[in-house]
């Protein structure tokens, strides 16, 4: 494992890990307060330069037995995973933790069911980015690194593999680094965000600014040289060999540039599985924050379904893959930004199930405005749970009970975690 040494020379201490926090870091209780000590577990001693509430971690003096060898050899320097060093069964416990005690601390009672683990093949979404010197790097360091973020840090860390994609991504850091080489001389921060979908990679590059023909002309050529499905700027065509397909239930959707995705398919099998047997034989559903239709178009199946998302470009793929799909109900869509509009209790009559995936910040107006409602059934799925339970006590406070939450594990070894919550009046 290698150790992050960025942070400056401090005194350095000796300190009894207690248990791991909400971020995946080791915590030392100490008379001074909690300190942080990212790549520790709980039960170990260690030797850490200490700066205020963070250290780093110097040595481990007595290892914990549930420590383990990480799978990644940038693991500890690139800031992509936490959590690689330890076991999986107290790593799914602290992981199913998490989702308890955000209920707890929000006055939430439900029952948590055991962590579903949903890693399946890997991600097969990644944003790496890239960062230049633009010529002038210091002596015996590369002009330009392409890779994760590093460890609460904004260096990047130049990776040329990563155990944690799925196969469908294999190729992907490969074309990342010749996009970011043919950009380099430019300077520009890049952030490239590739998908594995059915028909091949699809990578979004953005950050670059405005390019001249001739560089757009060689974005297109690396597109070709490595078979890319489709490779876009900004959202903007470079070059189309395939149209990037996601078959979701009976649906093939052709997804917008730099789409919403689950991020691991195994993820969004378990989830819209929890959100299919929650919904039932509910005929008339409302799918809100529905990206490009991972619920809504498997729902379609056996209700009719309206889905409300801000991306228009989301709601008309969505719309577009039913089309002369058989066996699907009608289906609507309507680019709506849920957080200022969000459905009123009007509006929510015409609904016997409403399913509610919302982005970390939650769906706070949206849970107030189900809260005055009378729908019978609200599903909640979501990747904070933190916000969940802060909108789970509103639901609660409106008369809903929460039967059962459900959390699901498709970020294996960060602190991130997936739920899918089911509320009934
Ligand atoms: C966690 S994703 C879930 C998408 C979809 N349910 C899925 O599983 O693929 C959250 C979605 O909320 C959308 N979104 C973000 N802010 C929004 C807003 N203010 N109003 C409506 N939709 C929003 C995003 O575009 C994104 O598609």
């Amino acid at each position: 494992m290698a150790y992050d040494d960025r942070v400056p020379a401090m005194s350095v201490s000796r300190l009894d890990i207690g248990h791991i926090g909400h971020r995946g870091d080791g915590v030392a209780d100490t008379p001074q307060g909690p300190v942080f000590v990212p790549l520790t577990l709980p039960g170990e001693a260690v030797e850490a330069e200490r700066e205020h509430d963070r250290a780093r971690l110097v040595a481990v003096l007595e290892p914990s037995a549930e420590r383990i060898e990480p799978v990644c050899r940038y693991f500890g320097v690139c800031g992509g995973c936490a959590l690689q060093h330890w076991a999986s069964a107290p790593y799914e416990a602290w992981k199913r933790e998490l989702v308890v005690d955000a209920l707890a601390r929000a006055g939430v009672e439900a029952p948590v069911a055991p962590l579903l683990p949903a890693h399946g093949e890997g991600r097969r979404r990644a944003v790496f980015h890239a960062r230049g010197t633009g010529g002038g790097a210091p002596k015996g360091r590369d002009l330009l690194s392409v890779g994760f973020a590093g460890r609460r840090s904004h260096a990047i860390v130049a990776i040329d593999s990563c155990p944690i994609l799925a196969p469908g991504l294999d190729g992907a850091l490969k074309a990342a680094w010749e996009v970011a080489q043919m950009l380099a001389p430019l300077a520009k921060p890049l952030d490239i965000q590739v998908t594995a979908t059915e028909t091949g990679l699809d990578m979004d590059v953005r950050g670059s600014g405005p390019l001249k023909p001739d560089r757009v002309a060689a974005l297109a050529e690396i597109a070709g040289a490595h078979r890319l499905a489709r490779l876009t700027r900004h959202g903007e065509l470079v070059l189309q060999r395939e149209p990037p397909l996601v078959t979701m239930g009976r649906a093939r959707v052709t997804l917008p540039p730099g789409s919403f995705l689950q991020a691991t398919a195994e993820g969004e099998a378990r989830l819209a599985a929890l959100v299919g047997e929650a919904v039932g034989k509910a005929g008339r559903v409302a799918d809100l924050f529905s990206g490009v239709g991972t619920f809504a178009l498997r729902l379609a199946e056996r209700a009719r379904v309206a889905a409300y998302e801000s991306s228009a470009p989301a709601i008309e793929a969505l719309v577009k893959a039913t089309r002369g799909v058989a066996g699907l109900k009608p289906v609507t869509g309507e680019a709506r930004d849920l957080f200022r509009r969000p459905l009123l209790p009007l509006e929510l009559k015409a609904f016997d199930a409403v399913v509610f995936d919302p982005p970390r910040q939650g769906a706070q107006a949206q849970a107030e405005q189900l809260a005055a409602s009378k729908v019978p059934l609200v599903v909640g799925v979501s990747c904070d749970p933190v916000t969940f339970a802060r909108d789970a006590a509103i639901l609660l406070t409106g008369g809903y009970r929460l039967e059962k939450v459900t959390p699901v594990d498709q970020f294996l070894y960060s602190a991130h975690v997936e739920l899918v919550g089911v509320f009934r009046r």
